[in-house]
């Protein structure tokens, strides 16, 4: 076996802490991690990266001098380097070391990815209190911060209540400004997690609240690198050949679109390939409604015929066909002057990439949150734009029939959707978790019904049964 990865073996030099990372996966490494050390300024920006909820990635980063290697797989090869812009890994529940870096003021920029879930927010950005988590932490940050205790020993435990600790440890320390900087799948990331911070520190003190409204950036992001999780031969492959017991694997294509202001200062991110603009909707949606709504389409209608990749789904003509009439709807929805048909093409081959080993299962996770914000919605504006939306419904539709035809993934919307199947009329309760004003429209609840018992009679294992 091959020696561990170290600085100094790679000649990496150990750039000084300036960005602290929530929730240290596979994406940040091959994302936000990679345009860091990319950048021509890679030698003034290291970043701490704080695990979510296994401390294994930290454990095993701390191990080989935080390096690792990332390995660009595209349908004709493999190009493998080492990435050194991570210089401290953490357990998430290092709330020592995360009260240091908030109160250095030459910290500058937080970036997250903890997954949609992990935000603990509704659809409007208010904090969900009846989470217990995100509940006990606000419970725990008032009291701590009503007695003006020195907040050394206060418990943190959701990604909110460690952001606002952090935050009022840079009040009190007079640090100045930061930038947060959202990295999930979520429409409109930065003004949403916006709304939840100012809302959620305003549960916990005025003082507090009034500081993040003005000094707190929160950055909108579009991110866009598929990374599937780690194979056990890539792993295996890494260990043995680099060294390397914290791989990750991506396809080529990198892109990062921001919105905001960095008070602090940032990396030259943009000499990596990012870009920055005034406005990232029409980006956003182009990213979220075209590559992630097919994603979900191919994670709903792909087991229904029997596919467990997105490779094999995305070959399949079905499928690709409906694809293809969900693009034409959703561009249809997108403003003028933003490309889309390079961006299309480049999908499909991206999507077709058979190096690539994107399981099914995983896009899967939390489907009905995905398909309200994809499908449904395209469905939706295409309704109130005066068209008729026969993908996109047809699309929600396909979520409908895997649902009922049993191929479910875990999803934070579980007790509502098992009480839909319990119902009289599963078909028009589901898709009222998706979308209640679809449901709520005849002729929409019936182009679903049709095309759910269309696709439930191609499914393989429903049609023997
Ligand atoms: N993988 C991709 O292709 C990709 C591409 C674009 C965006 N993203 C975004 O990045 C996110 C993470 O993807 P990944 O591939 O790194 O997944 P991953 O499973 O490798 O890592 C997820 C990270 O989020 C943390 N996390 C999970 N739930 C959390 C919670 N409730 N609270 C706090 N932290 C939590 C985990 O501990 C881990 O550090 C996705 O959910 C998505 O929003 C991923
Ligand atoms: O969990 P989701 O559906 O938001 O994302 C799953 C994949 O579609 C996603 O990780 C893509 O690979 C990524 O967004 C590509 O940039």
């Amino acid at each position: 076996m091959t020696a561990t990865l170290s600085r100094e073996t790679a000649g990496v030099p150990t750039p000084p802490v300036r960005i602290v990372h929530l929730g240290l996966g596979a994406f940040h490494r091959a994302h936000q991690a990679w345009f860091t050390a990319q950048a021509t300024d890679a030698a003034e920006w290291g970043i701490a990266a704080f695990t979510g909820r296994s401390p294994a990635a930290a454990v095993a980063l701390a191990a080989q001098d935080h390096l690792y290697t990332l390995t660009r797989r595209g349908a004709d090869g493999d190009r493998t380097e080492v990435v050194g812009s991570i210089v401290e890994a953490h357990r998430g529940d290092d709330l020592a070391r995360l009260a240091d870096l908030f109160a250095d003021p030459r910290v500058a920029v937080v970036t997250l990815t903890i997954t949609e879930a992990g935000y603990r927010l509704l659809p409007d950005g208010l904090p969900d209190v009846a989470d217990p988590v995100l509940a006990a932490d606000i419970e725990n940050l008032r009291d701590a911060l009503a007695h003006r205790d020195p907040l050394g020993e206060v418990a943190a435990n959701s990604a909110l209540g460690r952001l606002l600790l952090g935050l009022e440890i840079r009040r009190r320390a007079g640090a100045g400004p930061i930038a947060i900087v959202p990295c999930d799948n979520v429409p409109d990331n930065g003004r949403w997690l916006r709304t939840g911070l100012i809302a959620t520190a305003g549960m916990v003190d005025d003082l507090l609240a009034g500081w993040v409204a003005e000094q707190v950036s929160v950055v909108s992001t579009s991110v866009d690198r598929i990374t599937p999780r780690l194979s056990e031969a890539d792993a295996a492959w890494a260990l043995e050949s680099r060294g390397d017991a914290c791989p990750v694997v991506a396809e080529p294509f990198a892109d990062w679109t921001l919105e905001g202001d960095f008070p602090a200062g940032r990396p030259d991110w943009e000499s990596a390939g990012a870009r920055f603009v005034d406005d990232i909707e029409p980006w956003e949606q182009r990213k979220l409604w075209l590559l992630n709504g097919a994603h979900s389409i191919l994670a709903s209608a792909g087991p229904l015929r029997g596919h467990e990749t997105v490779a094999e789904a995305i070959a399949d003509p079905a499928c690709r066909d409906l694809v293809e009439r969900y693009w034409g709807e959703a561009v249809a929805l997108l403003p003028e002057g933003i490309e889309h048909a390079d961006y299309r093409g480049a999908l499909i081959d991206r999507f077709a990439n058979p190096r690539i080993v994107h399981r099914l299962e995983q896009i899967a996770a939390d489907a009905a949150t995905k398909t309200r914000y994809r499908a449904a919605t395209v469905a939706e504006r295409t309704l109130d734009a005066g068209r008729v939306p026969d993908a996109s419904l047809e699309a929600v539709a396909a979520w409908v029939a895997g649902v009922i035809a049993g191929h479910r993934a875990p999803d934070s919307q579980d007790d509502l959707i098992d009480q839909a199947l319990a119902a009289d009329d599963p078909v028009a309760r589901l898709l009222e978790v998706v979308s209640p004003r679809l449901a709520g429209d005849a002729a929409s609840l019936e182009a679903v019904r049709s095309r759910v018992a269309a696709l439930r009679a191609a499914d393989p294992v429903a049609s023997a049964t």
